[in-house]
């Protein structure tokens, strides 16, 4: 009689945007417990930076540092788990023991569960895992009020992770502890600042792992479905995504005066921005993460990720254009900086 063959748990980690998915996943990937993982990075709008900023990344799979495997989805979520599973059985990549899926900002990562499990070859070698949600203690509060989305994220968590308890005050993460109880009361609930004790058992036990079925994965996702369906979200509709590149070296005092007074006066349009720059005087990368309102310290990265140095930064915004932005920037520094402001593209 054949043996039933061991299924792979997919985890998820999802959160909106800015809210720390990347930093928790490359404390994950540090981790020896994780060392036999394939991680799929989804990013808005075909194009990202986490990959660079994870470790190198080519146009399909590669290994990271880590031993882990990584690859950037440009498509459906399912064609690349199918990819993954080939390589892994034609021994072209590790045999990983598990998925780590990080997701976009503004996914609902609840119909990934039914992707899995609808699939005819996906569902007989892999089951859905740990749904981990990071809640920005900065912005969770405005994110409900504005984003759908964020609830469900919160919604469909069997962790929720509370990120950047650093940068508020005790009362206004009890409020976000009442709100998550009123939305997600059954999940557990983690600080960010205590995981890095418990990493190796993050995705441990999801309540989903053993007992999934195909039928059930429909009832759990279906109201979040309706709600949040891309489709039909007005609140999705006038996002925008955009990349700008820089042919030469940044003034970097100049360049944070404009941003900070970018995102004071449109915050609240603009989602996201992150970036990896060259600034002048500096041979170090310089990475950059603004969410809303807030821009975080700038982190030097002692080297680049490869041979291209140019400076780059992504958008994700509501309505605001890049030629808007690149203009801005560009009468700016005409103004303001003695250092000519490099010429700026965007795609
Ligand atoms: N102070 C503080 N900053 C944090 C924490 N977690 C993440 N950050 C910072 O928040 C910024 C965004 O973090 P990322 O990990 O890139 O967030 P993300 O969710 O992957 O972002 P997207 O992929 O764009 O949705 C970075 O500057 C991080 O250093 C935290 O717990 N405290």
């Amino acid at each position: 009689m054949n043996e039933t063959p061991p299924f792979l748990p997919v985890h998820v980690i999802s959160g909106f945007l800015g809210s720390g998915k990347t930093t928790l996943l490359k404390s994950v990937l540090a981790s020896e417990a994780f060392g036999d993982s394939a991680v799929l990075i989804n990013e808005f709008g075909d194009m990202g930076l986490d990959d660079r900023l994870l470790g190198e990344i080519a146009e399909d799979t590669v290994l990271l540092s880590s031993g882990c495997v990584c690859c950037t989805i440009r498509g459906e979520l399912s064609d690349a788990l199918r990819r993954l599973l080939s390589q892994r059985q034609n021994g072209e990549i590790p045999a990983f023991q598990r998925v780590v899926l990080e997701t976009t900002g503004l996914a609902d990562p609840g119909p990934i569960a039914s992707t899995i499990t609808a699939d005819p070859v996906l569902r007989h070698h892999l089951r859905p895992g740990t749904n981990l949600t990071l809640v920005d203690a900065v912005n969770a509060i405005e994110s409900l009020q504005r984003h759908p989305v964020w609830e469900a994220q919160v919604a469909v968590a069997d962790k929720l992770v509370i990120s950047k308890t650093d940068l508020v005050d005790t009362s206004r993460i009890d409020h976000i502890h009442d709100l998550l109880n009123t939305i997600n009361p059954a999940a557990q609930r983690l600080e960010r600042e205590a995981l890095d004790q418990c990493s190796d058992t993050l995705f441990a036990s999801g309540p989903h792992l053993e007992r999934f079925t195909h039928s059930q994965a429909k009832t759990w996702l279906g109201p979040w479905r309706k709600t949040v369906d891309p489709e039909k979200s007005s609140h999705l509709s006038d996002m925008l995504s955009f990349r700008l590149a820089f042919d030469g070296e940044l003034d970097w005092t100049c360049f944070g005066l404009w941003l900070s007074m970018l995102l004071n006066r449109h915050g609240n349009d603009i989602m996201r921005v992150k970036g990896v720059l060259h600034v002048k005087d500096d041979h170090r990368p310089v990475v950059l993460h603004g969410v809303q309102h807030t821009v975080h310290p700038p982190e030097h990265i002692e080297t680049w990720p490869d041979d291209d140095h140019r400076s780059e930064l992504i958008f994700i915004t509501r309505g605001i254009t890049a030629m808007r932005v690149a203009d801005s920037l560009d009468t700016f520094m005409r103004t303001v900086s003695d250092h000519p402001c490099p010429r700026i593209s965007h795609a």
